[in-house]
């Protein structure tokens, strides 16, 4: 056993020497022994010092994203003035004394916080308050995606894996990937999970059953008050029976308008109620989304992310919209395709491209200057 390992074995927070002949701790001396093996993995997370990266960061260091045997580098990007905050963050993830953690970087320079980086997740940027809408943070936000991308075109591996989440994120992203040309497009997200999780625990909470017995709500477009949240294609399991949502739900009036109207203002309601928006949700499905992107999804289900469109269901192409996408075990995620989509659908997944289409050529005369 090497040095790490025997570390852990003297700290008084592992177990107990009694319970050392237990399977439980068969299992612990398995999963410490891969964990020595393994390579770190080096993940940048931006806007570290803010409200969202606060709940991320713990979540990622502790194995909630790569699994309990891979040990993580953590990059943490802000900027100059925040420098000293993060300093603090570095701190307390230090002092959290997580097995999984090798090394701490506080950063405001993105060429270091991207240097040779498996993962980027891109929070950092401005927040909307009351009475905003994503789209109006495009001229202050869209820049600093600009020049991360040209960072991550210069210093991060070309296999690393981007996930936007700094509002317009859909616009943010596209940005970023049309500044990094030599990382492939597929590798550029952004997030639209929260608004899936929104939808799957709104729906939940209609049928009577858990969260995780609804499984396959999509969302479709933007990451905006104009995404489509559809549920024409889920299903839910109740007393042991799997039924779609349709049928469990039994009111179109609900699923067509409060529904989709709930989801779509979601953000909005957290910002009135909270004066800051929404933080531990969206750090957790940073979480859900990267930890799918990974591992792949379960068979049979699908999730929602926002990446470039190929063209599917009738969608422009090189917009970042949110379509279900299924993921392999090579972190590799393939679009669903053939699924039914009636006129109400296509009427509502028209009108969300419109506005990507016209969020993105803001974002590239923004870019001009
Ligand atoms: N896509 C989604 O589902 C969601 C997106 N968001 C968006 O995430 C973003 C972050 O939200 P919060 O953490 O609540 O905001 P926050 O204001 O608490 O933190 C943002 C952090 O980003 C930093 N930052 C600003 N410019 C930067 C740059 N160029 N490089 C690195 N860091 C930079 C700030 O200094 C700050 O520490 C906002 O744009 C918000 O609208 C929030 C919730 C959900
Ligand atoms: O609404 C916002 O501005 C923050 C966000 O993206 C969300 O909560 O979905």
């Amino acid at each position: 056993m090497g040095q790490y390992t025997k570390d852990i074995y003297r700290d008084p927070s592992g177990p107990p020497a009694e319970a050392r002949e237990t399977p439980y701790i068969r299992n612990f001396e398995d999963t410490v022994n891969l964990i020595v093996s393994k390579e770190p993995i080096r993940v940048c997370v931006t806007g570290a010092a803010g409200q969202i990266a606060y709940s991320l960061l713990y979540s990622v260091a502790k194995g909630d994203v790569f699994g309990k045997d891979q040990p993580v580098n953590l990059l943490m990007l802000d900027i100059a003035p925040m420098m000293g905050v993060l300093e603090g963050v570095k701190m307390e993830l230090q002092d959290c004394a997580l097995p999984l953690l090798r090394e701490v970087v506080a950063t405001d320079d993105p060429e270091v916080g991207f240097k040779d980086c498996d993962v980027a997740m891109l929070v950092g940027a401005m927040p909307r308050r009351e009475g905003m809408e994503r789209k109006d943070l495009l001229a202050a936000n869209v820049k600093i995606f600009k020049v991360q991308g040209q960072a991550l075109d210069k210093v991060a591996k070309k296999t690393v894996k981007v996930v936007v989440v700094g509002n317009p994120a859909n616009t943010n992203a596209c940005i970023c990937a049309k500044y990094a040309q030599s990382i492939p497009r597929e590798n550029f997200s952004a997030l639209t999970r929260l608004d899936q999780n929104r939808a799957q625990a709104m729906v939940a909470e209609k049928v009577g059953v858990p969260a995780d017995a609804v499984k396959n709500c999509i969302i479709w477009g933007n990451h905006s008050s104009t995404q489509f949240p559809d549920v024409q294609h889920a299903t839910v399991e109740k007393n042991n029976q799997k039924m779609s949502v349709i049928e469990a739900v039994k009111d179109d009036n609900w699923v067509k308008n409060d529904f989709v109207k709930t989801v779509q203002t979601r953000g909005a309601a957290v910002i009135k109620a909270r004066k800051l928006s929404s933080a531990m949700s969206a750090a957790k499905a940073i979480v859900d989304h990267v930890r799918d992107w990974w591992f792949g999804t379960p068979e049979g289900t699908w999730v929602s992310m926002a990446v470039m469109s190929d063209g599917s269901y009738e969608t422009p192409e090189g917009l970042i919209y949110s379509f279900p996408v299924t993921i392999d075990s090579s972190h590799k995620y393939t679009i669903v395709q053939g699924l039914t989509i009636n006129d109400f659908a296509k009427e509502k997944m028209d009108i969300t491209a419109k506005e990507l289409q016209e969020e993105k050529a803001m974002a590239m005369e923004a870019c001009q200057d």
